[in-house]
Order: C-alpha cells, then sequence, then structure tokens
C-alpha cells in the first residue's frame, strides 16, 4: 500500500471516527396515505398525521427516510446496473464525456468538497432538457462565461440514456409530492412551491466510491449541506452517508434500507421557509473494501427564480431574515468555485442572511 495523495486528506478534525453511531436513526416515514395515481394536488384531510410526521422530521433532523413511495423498483434497479456499467468502463471512455469549464454536466472524478478532494467519480444529467437559460451574462459578470447546460450521454452501456431518463421522470414525481407535503407541513397551500420549478434546473448524480485503503484519512464525500430545494437520496447496501444529527452535532450512518428513499432539505426550503425548516450536513465514509454506489435526484428551481423568505411565513414578529438569491447566480457562482480551488469558502446561503438587531 503506497502513501495517500495529500488532496484526499481530511484535516483531523473532519476525519472519521474509530466507532460509528448507528443508534436513533433519521425517521422513516410511510407514503402509503398518498394517491401517487392523481396529479391532483393531495386531499388535505386524509393525510394530516403524514404532514405533521414530515414538519416534524423536517425540523427536527431535516433528514428522514420514506417507503411505498411508489417509484417502481425495476426503474430503480436499471439504472442502478446502468451506471454500475458505465463506471466500469475505461477512465478513457468515460473522459469522453467529461465535464469542463463550459460543459457543467457529465463525469467527473477530481471533485473537491470543501477543497480537499473526494473519494469518488459522479456522472451528472439535468433532468429537463434543454435546460432554459436565461440571458445570465450581466455587466457586473467580469468572466462572461456562458455555461452548458446540454445533458452529455456516452454511448455506454447503450441503455443507459434510457434508464437515466426513466427514473428522472419517476423521481422527479416523488419530489413534487413531498413538495406539497413541505408545503402543508408550514401551513400554505399545497401548491405553493410548484410555480418554481417550470424551467427547473433538477440533476440526477450518479456516485461511486470505489474502495478506499485510508478510510480513516479520506471522505468519499466532505461534510456539505445541498444547496437546492430538496434531495430524494437512493443508496445501496453498502452504507455510509452519515447525517450531522441537529440535537448534538454527532455524526449518525444512515442504515441502508431496501427500496426506501433519504429525503432531505436543502439551502432553498431554509431561506424560502425561513429558518423553520434548516438544511443539514451530511457525509460519505468509505471503506476498504466495498465500492458504494448512491444516485441522488436534487430539485432544484428555474436559473432566474428569486429565492427569498416566504411573505406567509414572514411578519413584523418574524422579519426576513435572508436577502433575495437569485438561483441562477448562485449557482454560478458556486460552480465556478468548484474551478477555481482557493482557500476561500464558497458562496452559502449564510452570505445573505440579513443582521438581526
Ligand atoms: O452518496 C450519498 O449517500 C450522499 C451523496 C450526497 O450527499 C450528494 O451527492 O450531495
Ligand atoms: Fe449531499
Amino acid at each position: 500500500m503506497g502513501e495517500i495523495d495529500p488532496a484526499f486528506v481530511q484535516a483531523s478534525e473532519h476525519r472519521p471516527k474509530s466507532s460509528v453511531i448507528v443508534a436513533e436513526g433519521i425517521p422513516l416515514i410511510d407514503l402509503s396515505p398518498i394517491n401517487f395515481q392523481s396529479e391532483d394536488t393531495i386531499p388535505v384531510s386524509s393525510i394530516q398525521g403524514l404532514v405533521k410526521e414530515i414538519g416534524r422530521a423536517c425540523k427536527e433532523w431535516g433528514f428522514f427516510q420514506v417507503i411505498n413511495h411508489k417509484v417502481p423498483l425495476d426503474k430503480r434497479e436499471r439504472i442502478e446496473e446502468a451506471s454500475r456499467k458505465f463506471f466500469a468502463l475505461s477512465l478513457e471512455e468515460k473522459l469522453k464525456v467529461r465535464r469542463d469549464a463550459v460543459n457543467v454536466l457529465g463525469y467527473f472524478e477530481a471533485e473537491n468538497t470543501k477543497n480537499v478532494r473526494d473519494w469518488k467519480e459522479i456522472y451528472d444529467f439535468n433532468v429537463q432538457e434543454p435546460t432554459f437559460i436565461p440571458p445570465l451574462v450581466e455587466p457586473d459578470d467580469e468572466q462572461k462565461v456562458q455555461f452548458q447546460w446540454d445533458n452529455r450521454w456516452p454511448h455506454n452501456p447503450p441503455e443507459f440514456k434510457e434508464a437515466c431518463q426513466e427514473y428522472a421522470q419517476e423521481v422527479e414525481k416523488l419530489a413534487y409530492k413531498l413538495m406539497e407535503l413541505v408545503a402543508l407541513s408550514l401551513g400554505l397551500e399545497p401548491n405553493r412551491f410548484r410555480g418554481f420549478f417550470t424551467h427547473n434546473t433538477s440533476n440526477i448524480r450518479l456516485n461511486h466510491y470505489p474502495p478506499c485503503p485510508y478510510p480513516h484519512l479520506a471522505l468519499g464525500l466532505g461534510r456539505h449541506k445541498d444547496t437546492g430545494v430538496l434531495t430524494v437520496l437512493a443508496q445501496d447496501d453498502v452504507g455510509g452517508l452519515e447525517v450531522r444529527r441537529k440535537s448534538d452535532g454527532e455524526w449518525i450512518l444512515v442504515k441502508p434500507i431496501f427500496n426506501s428513499f433519504i429525503i432531505n432539505v436543502g439551502d432553498m426550503i431554509q431561506v424560502w421557509s425561513n429558518d423553520g425548516y434548516e438544511s443539514v450536513e451530511h457525509r460519505v465514509i468509505v471503506n476498504s473494501e466495498k465500492d458504494r454506489f448512491s444516485i441522488p435526484f436534487f430539485l432544484k428551481p428555474a436559473l432566474y427564480t428569486d429565492v427569498k423568505p416566504l411573505e406567509e411565513l414572514t411578519d413584523d414578529r418574524n422579519p426576513p431574515k435572508y436577502r433575495t438569491i437569485n438561483w441562477g447566480k448562485f449557482r454560478t457562482a458556486r460552480m465556478r468555485s468548484n474551478f477555481a480551488k482557493s482557500n476561500v469558502e464558497n458562496l452559502q446561503i449564510f452570505h445573505f442572511k440579513i443582521p438581526s438587531n
């Protein structure tokens, strides 16, 4: 076993502990009361208990798992299989669809989180094609880069594109139903958030965490919060995702449950809800024996969306805690910082906080 490349080494306070806490996990929520056949918004009376559970989970954990979600298992298995086959290709083959400074989608093997390299490789595609791009380049934009948002499909495996698109459709439906539940739990109309996703920038990421000979030094994915609205994550049976428990700051392992999804609140819900629901840090630990695969779906608004605390949730006693964040500008700033590796922490929602008196 050689030396580890220092780019992967976490500062000692961020390395995984030798003992992992599995004990009391994130809430498990049964979605069977929901009628997934209907495109109509949910009749509130039938699901009051469920709405309460979702509200409590969002507030206390920012994370929960769902079962009976109606995403067909065969579609999930098909994308999981396609993902394994894609990552098993030669590096040369995968590099043909590599992300770069202009093309934001595709394969990438050199991702950093907070300036430390992650022990993983990824593939990103957008759910809605083509992505609606407002004229983003503004007079005050020094770099004037117009990012390309087109999906870059590999030729191999041949079923890859179809498997990805079919799964995306199903998981997107689930994400919208979950947003109805989140809206209800905040005392809002169920379809309050729907308009933000007409020209959405939601994407799916395929993650592959290869076995790592240094699981005590490196992470598959460093600690971070998801910047979007809501994440619907499929993890395999290996395990490795850890969530920072809000009550005491401990890292808790999320135990894999067959055919379940892990849901977490992203930064934009935190802003809309004026800190009612907060996005929570999570990370991925690696192991020295097994490959691990996961597939997050990131629900994200249109690039032109101005995100700010909702009027219904603010008043004189609870004034807005954030200035307006333009999603397109926020994303662009984050993507630039991914390429310019620097010691400055990248743009975060707390930079938009309005100081309280
Ligand atoms: O692989 C996982 O379990 C988590 C992935 C994740 O948090 C992310 O890609 O943002
Ligand atoms: Fe994440």
